[in-house]
């Protein structure tokens, strides 16, 4: 803290002490940056105040509530787009949670279709076949990995009832690909007269942005059993109607749907939300969940048991720091010794009863059929019961009440995940971070750059959005939460303007050495060893903190070159939609994360080689850093070969030449590379041309 200051502090001084525009416009831009970093690591102290680590132990479960008390639980799957997000990926995630180890009579699954597709409802009916083998299958053999999928990819042992049930599988999983490949449910694929009807909603006129309710009972506890004759678990497949003219609030708005048919329908008082390509790794989590539920010291606030979003299918060294151990691992346990973790959108179990106000002040629902306590006592298939949830689920029902803002899941943030959960700690609930050895859930990341620069693009529009509403984690947060738990917020919500920082570390002092102006201390001033010691200490920080958190130093490297990458492109993307938002200019939308891998893709991936390959704009202020840097370094080389002495010029040389470390693979991409992976011709036009504007730009202002 000292140290900060003292820079700050000198970069004040000599901004005011210059003389001319330039040198106090560059220790000003310095000091601005400094100024964000500094703010940046102010609040990421609040992580290391309380760090908590817990443990359930499950074999003391039932000797708390016997199984036969075991609560319901409703889960909650989110799909939006079956070319997105393959029916066949989601339907994996549904039987996952299907086969949970808990009693199959108290347990719902709800999918919700925001694409409005036939084919992701005909997935399902599929799904509820096979899956009336499968359960049996893997509680008869003890099966840990209870998405097929992944049971199949695994080493699992060979015999003939395997041999069987992969069959099985595979057939399932030909008729799905099969159907999403023509596009469209053909007859011949339509085996009941059942099934036929659920598909004669599909009209002419039926679009994924204007269409009625779908309510489709797949599969009903006591009535449907597998093949040994045990119940099923409820199989419920909803997409909510939509209409051009109502808003419908993406993520939230299907959730708040689920919470509302739900309530109809079973009204479970525990909930899981789940992503679509969030399989359960674990058949026991569940129950690990119900500890923290019955565990008297912490119930009465306790609002969701949140467990870390872990990944499969990330290269060895995590190239694009898709684990996201930081957010992910690492600091909700410092957060847990405190409010508790915030919610991540996927993998968490809420009390029903946080969707309805705070702990000591409820808030009740338009109508009694959606309150918390409400009790369910009517078959799910009973008429009034289906159109109650048809009325829940119209795209009009939320005019003019509570949901989005004091019901449910919050509206108008592109991360609602975070806004809800922060917004639900605010009203006085806790949480807790369940993070056991044997990852409870899997998900799927991006694996080429674009897509990965564009999701976290979103993201940082919604931080923005929470950082600056009038529930602003500095203001309104610190009151609600405290100082520290404020501070945990606040560093997320405000992290998007380190592009800040990073856009002007990546530019500015190199144009400075490029037209020859040395705006650093030089080796031999003392103030040098101030810059020396913040940054190895930052850096050697972060890594200690990395590699103790089970990371490597491969992966630590990849995730400090991905911060300066998503620095200038993500981040500063994402804030300026920000302000063009605030500006009136343009309105925002959630795009979804392509679920789809392309085989090449997929290899490259692998093999740890970075996809540019598409000609999008995000690359370019990335590819002019690279640009500019390398130049730069072979500039100052230069003028010192020339004879001006490097004790002037080293911390601007040295800065140069860690970005261009780290722009390795863009170099690459642009001069080496012939696969389909390497840099557009276009993108390496572009930057180049306008790195030269810049530069001309630059000599120019420094002739006036
Ligand atoms: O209009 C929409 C848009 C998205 N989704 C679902 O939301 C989930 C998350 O979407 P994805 O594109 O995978 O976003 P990610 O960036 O990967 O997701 C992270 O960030 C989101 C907030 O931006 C959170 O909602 C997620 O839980 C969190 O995993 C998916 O299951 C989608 O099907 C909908 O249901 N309706
Ligand atoms: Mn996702």
């Amino acid at each position: 803290m000292c140290v900060i200051l003292a820079l700050l502090y000198h970069h004040a001084l000599t901004a005011l002490h210059s003389t001319t525009l330039l040198s106090f416009s560059l220790s000003l831009s310095l000091l601005i940056s400094d100024a964000v970093l500094g703010f940046m690591w102010a609040t990421g102290q609040s992580f290391r105040y309380r760090r908590v680590h817990r443990q359930v132990f499950l074999e003391n479960l039932e000797t708390v509530i016997e199984k036969k008390d075991f609560p319901a639980m409703d889960v909650f799957i989110c799909t939006a787009d079956p070319y997105k997000e393959p029916p066949m990926s989601v339907v994996n995630t549904a039987l996952s949670v299907m086969a949970y180890d808990y009693p199959t009579e108290k347990l719902t699954v709800y999918v919700s279709d925001d694409g409005g597709s036939d084919l992701t409802l005909f997935a399902f009916m599929e799904a509820a076949k096979f899956g009336s083998h499968w359960l049996p299958f893997c509680r008869k053999n003890k099966v840990l990995e209870r998405c097929p999928d992944a049971y199949f990819r695994s080493n699992h042992p060979r015999s003939s009832e395997t041999e069987q049930m992969k069959m099985l599988y595979k057939s399932m999983k030909m008729r799905i690909e099969k159907v999403v490949d023509i596009g469209k449910v053909s007859h011949d694929y339509i085996t009941g007269e059942r099934e036929r009807g659920a598909f004669n909603k599909w009209t002419e006129g039926f679009t994924c942005q204007d269409h009625p309710t779908v309510i489709q009972i797949l599969l009903e506890i006591g009535k449907d059993k597998d093949i040994t004759g045990q119940s099923m678990p409820n199989l419920i497949y909803i997409s909510r109607q939509k209409s051009r003219t109502s808003p419908h609030h993406f993520k939230a708005g299907a959730l708040n749907v689920l919470l509302r048919v739900s309530a109809v329908m079973t009204n479970a008082p525990i909930l899981l939300t789940l992503d679509c390509d969030m399989y359960s790794n674990d058949p026991q989590t569940p129950r690990h969940v119900l500890c923290y539920f019955s565990d008297t010291t912490i119930s009465p606030k306790l609002g969701y048991v949140q467990f870390p979003q872990r990944f499969h299918g990330l290269n060895k060294n995590d190239i694009y720091a898709c684990e996201y151990k930081r957010p992910c691992q690492i600091n909700p346990i410092g957060m847990d010794g405190l409010a508790g973790p915030n919610y991540f959108g996927t993998g968490c179990f809420f009390s029903r009863q946080v969707f309805f106000g705070g702990p000591l002040s409820f808030i009740t629902p338009e109508i009694p059929e959606l309150r918390p306590d409400h009790m369910v006592n009517m078959p799910i298939q009973t008429q009034s019961i289906l159109a109650l949830a048809h009325h829940v689920a119209d795209c009009k029902y939320e005019n003019q009440t509570y949901w989005g803002s004091k019901l449910g899941f919050k509206y108008g943030c592109l991360v609602e995940d975070f806004y809800t959960g922060y917004r639900l700690q605010t009203e006085g609930w806790k949480s807790v971070f369940c993070h056991p050895d044997r990852p409870a859930f899997l998900g799927e990341e991006p694996i080429n750059l674009n897509d990965v620069l564009y999701q976290m693009k979103r993201w940082s529009v919604g931080f923005l959005e929470v950082a600056f509403s009038k529930y602003s984690p500095l203001t309104f947060g610190i009151r609600a939460l405290g100082s520290i738990m404020g501070f945990c917020y606040a560093y997320y919500a405000f992290w998007p303007i380190v592009c800040i920082p990073i856009t002007i570390y990546s530019f500015v002092p190199q144009l400075a050495l490029l037209i020859g102006v040395s705006i650093f201390p030089k080796v031999s001033d003392p103030w040098f060893f101030l810059y020396a010691f913040l940054f190895l200490g930052a850096y050697v920080q972060d890594c200690l903190d990395f590699i103790f958190a089970q990371g490597t130093f491969q992966r630590w490297w990849s995730e400090q070159r991905m911060w300066m990458a998503r620095g200038l492109t993500s981040y500063l993307f994402g804030s300026m939609e920000y302000l063009t938002k605030c500006l009136g200019i343009a309105t925002l939308g959630f795009n979804v994360t392509s679920k789809i891998v392309d085989e090449e893709q997929r290899k490259r991936y692998d093999q740890g080689t970075f996809e540019f390959g598409v000609p999008s704009p995000i690359f370019v202020p990335l590819v002019m850093a690279a640009i500019i840097n390398i130049v730069t370094l072979f500039g100052g080389l230069m003028e010192v070969l020339r004879g001006r002495s490097v004790d002037e010029l080293f911390v601007q040389m040295c800065l140069a030449g860690f970005v261009v470390l780290n722009c390795w693979p863009i170099y690459e991409a642009i001069v080496l590379r012939t696969d389909k992976g390497r840099m557009p011709t276009s993108i390496t036009l572009i930057s180049t041309f306008l790195t030269w504007a810049l530069y001309a730009a630059a000599s120019l202002v420094l002739k006036i």
